[in-house]
Order: structure tokens, then C-alpha cells, then sequence
């Protein structure tokens, strides 16, 4: 990946403690005596959250590379939420593609080996991750499309309906939704909200309590994507798009998007703790347990 952007990143002496283990993370490196220092776009490019900026197009290409399937693990997470936090401090960047290195694979979701067989302190980091993801992707002042070049469900569908538009590529493999009841759980009001935003309330309605994965041309009937393109076209096309959109005043649009937004947000941002809690104590029930480590059995036999 040849990249040539150059980011101003302040002093770390300058930064709170947080930001010093963000730029570990990320692998910043700052010299000797340093009084802040420019690191290269490679640099901006950390294990798991692969982001190439075109600061003359003003946009970015963020790449989930989480193989083999873009689990969303704490890691990623946390790297997907520092480098989302950078593209929108970053002055040149007004747009971000999202979309997977994992070839055939969006994201299959929320990490099972984070939610099974760990104590409760875990669990509640893990879902204050999650919930942060959500709320920055959510929120965010950037135009969001998401270029779905692979299968996407539960947490993966979450990500792309976090996103302003979705290009799906048109493999009927490929499946998209939110499949929560399949595991034997529940998804959260918040992810029900994304969705009823999305595709509508008796859609939803439909789609939660059947944990429906829709193919490519079902999903765009729905209104769960937008487009639907050949493979090799889905990231081309998610730029134009991109495009697109950036041609409206970026104020005018952001309030638009805030105005549209923001109560669905709010209703998760007034009760996180208590979201945590409830996490928490579903996910630690033995019977709850026990049907995820089934489906992870599932998953791991289906290949023998
Ligand atoms: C009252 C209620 C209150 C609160 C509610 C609270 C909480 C509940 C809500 C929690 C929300 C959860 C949302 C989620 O995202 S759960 C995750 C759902 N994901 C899935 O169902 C996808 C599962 N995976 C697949 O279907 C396939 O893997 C996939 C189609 C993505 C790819 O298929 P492929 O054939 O290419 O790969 P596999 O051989 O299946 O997998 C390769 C290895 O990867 C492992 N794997 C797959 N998915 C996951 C995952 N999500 N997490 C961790 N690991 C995963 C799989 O086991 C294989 O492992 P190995 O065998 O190689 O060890």
C-alpha cells in the first residue's frame, strides 16, 4: 500500500495519558526530545484498521483486517473507534469509506470469544467498546458509506447501518442482517432502532424476531442497502457516491444528519450504565452461555 499524506500529531508530552496509549497502539513512534512530529499516512495504518487517506479528494478508505472473518474484537474496536476519532480531526478528510480487507467477509460481527466464557468486568468493558463504536459511527460529522464487499451479519450489519449509504456487492452468498435470535439472544434496543430507522418498523419487525440474513437483492427490496453492484465495482462506487454527497455544504448536512439522529442516540447515551448492566447480567446467564458456545461449536464443526 504506497501512501504519501503526512499528519501533524501533537507531542505526546502534550497529550493526556489516554492519547499516549492510542499512539502505542497505532505505533507512533516519536523521536528523542520531540516537540511533535509528522508521521507518515503509513504510519496511520495500525494492525487491525487499515486507513488510506486521499487528502486531495478529501476523503479516506478505512479497512477492517481482522482475519479470518473481522470479528469484532476489543482490539478492533478500539482502533476502528481511534482512527474514526482521527479522520474526523482531520481537516482534509470530509468522507470515509468503510469496508473489509477480509475478502469475502464484511465483518460476521460481534466477537463470541469476547462474550463466552469470561468474567463479568470483561464483559462490561467489551460492551462499553461496543456501545462507543456504535454511538462514534453513529454520530459521526463524516459522510459514512459502507462499501460491503462480504457477508455482514448481526454486529456487521451494524456497522453498515450506522453508515449514511450502503453498497452491497451482488454475491448471493453474501448475507446482511440482523440474526441476534439465531444465537439465542437478543438484540439490543439500539441495534433495533438502527434498523427500524433503516428499513421501517413492521420490516423490522419481521427481520429481528426471525434474525433474517437477507442476500444482496433482498436486502436492497428492503432498504437495507442502497445499491447493489458487481464485486469488483462495490469500493469505485461507494467513492462516487461519496462524491456525491460531499457536494453539499458539510454544515447544512451535518445538522440535517444530527437533527435525524440524535434522539435515537440520546436514548442509549441516557441510559449506558444500565445498557452495560443489562448486557452483563443476559450474557451471564449459564443458559445464555451455553447456547452461544453452541453456535460457536457449530460454526468451528461446520468446516470437518
Ligand atoms: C434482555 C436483553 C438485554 C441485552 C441484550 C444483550 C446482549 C445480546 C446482544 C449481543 C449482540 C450480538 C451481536 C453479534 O454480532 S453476535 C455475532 C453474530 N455473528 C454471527 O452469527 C456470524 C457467525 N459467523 C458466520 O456466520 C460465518 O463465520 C461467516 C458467514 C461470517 C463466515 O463464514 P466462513 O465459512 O467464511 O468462516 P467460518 O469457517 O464460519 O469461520 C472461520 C472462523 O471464524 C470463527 N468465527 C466466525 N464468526 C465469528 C464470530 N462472530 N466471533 C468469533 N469467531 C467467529 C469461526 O468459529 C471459525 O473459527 P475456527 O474454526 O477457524 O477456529
Amino acid at each position: 500500500m504506497a501512501l504519501t499524506a503526512v499528519i501533524r500529531v501533537p507531542s505526546r508530552a502534550l497529550l493526556r495519558p489516554w492519547a499516549r496509549l492510542r499512539d502505542a497502539a497505532l505505533g507512533w513512534i516519536e523521536p528523542a526530545g520531540g516537540g511533535g512530529v509528522e508521521v507518515s499516512a503509513q504510519r496511520f495504518a495500525s494492525q487491525k484498521v487499515l486507513v488510506e487517506p486521499d487528502p486531495a479528494a478529501g476523503v479516506a478508505v478505512m479497512k477492517f483486517k481482522n482475519p479470518p472473518v473481522n470479528s469484532l474484537s476489543l482490539e478492533l474496536l478500539t482502533e476502528l473507534v481511534i482512527s474514526l476519532e482521527k479522520l474526523e480531526n482531520d481537516k482534509t478528510v470530509r468522507g470515509v469509506v468503510l469496508t473489509s480487507d477480509c475478502p469475502g467477509i464484511f465483518s460476521a460481527g460481534l466477537d463470541l470469544t469476547e462474550m463466552c466464557g469470561r468474567n463479568p468486568a470483561h464483559y462490561a468493558e467489551y460492551w462499553k467498546a461496543v456501545q462507543e463504536m456504535w454511538l462514534r459511527l453513529y454520530l459521526s460529522n463524516l459522510v459514512l458509506v459502507a462499501a460491503i464487499n462480504g457477508a455482514s451479519p448481526a454486529g456487521g450489519c451494524l456497522i453498515a447501518l450506522t453508515c449514511d449509504y450502503r453498497v452491497m456487492a451482488d454475491n448471493p452468498k453474501y448475507c446482511i442482517g440482523l440474526n441476534e435470535t439465531l444465537l439465542g439472544i437478543v438484540a439490543p434496543f439500539w441495534f433495533k432502532d438502527n434498523l427500524v430507522n433503516t428499513i421501517g418498523h413492521r420490516a423490522s419487525e419481521r427481520a429481528l424476531q426471525l434474525g433474517l440474513l437477507f442476500p444482496p437483492t433482498e436486502a436492497l427490496q428492503v432498504g437495507m442497502v442502497d445499491k447493489v453492484v458487481p464485486k469488483d465495482q462495490v469500493q469505485s462506487t461507494a467513492l462516487s457516491v461519496l462524491a456525491q454527497w460531499m457536494a453539499i455544504p458539510d454544515h447544512a448536512r451535518q445538522l440535517t444528519k444530527n437533527m435525524m439522529r440524535k434522539p435515537t442516540a440520546d436514548r442509549l447515551l441516557k441510559q449506558r450504565d444500565a445498557d452495560i448492566q443489562n448486557f452483563v447480567s443476559f450474557i451471564s446467564r449459564d443458559s445464555i452461555q451455553k447456547s452461544l458456545q453452541m453456535y460457536l461449536e457449530k460454526l468451528k464443526q461446520k468446516k470437518g
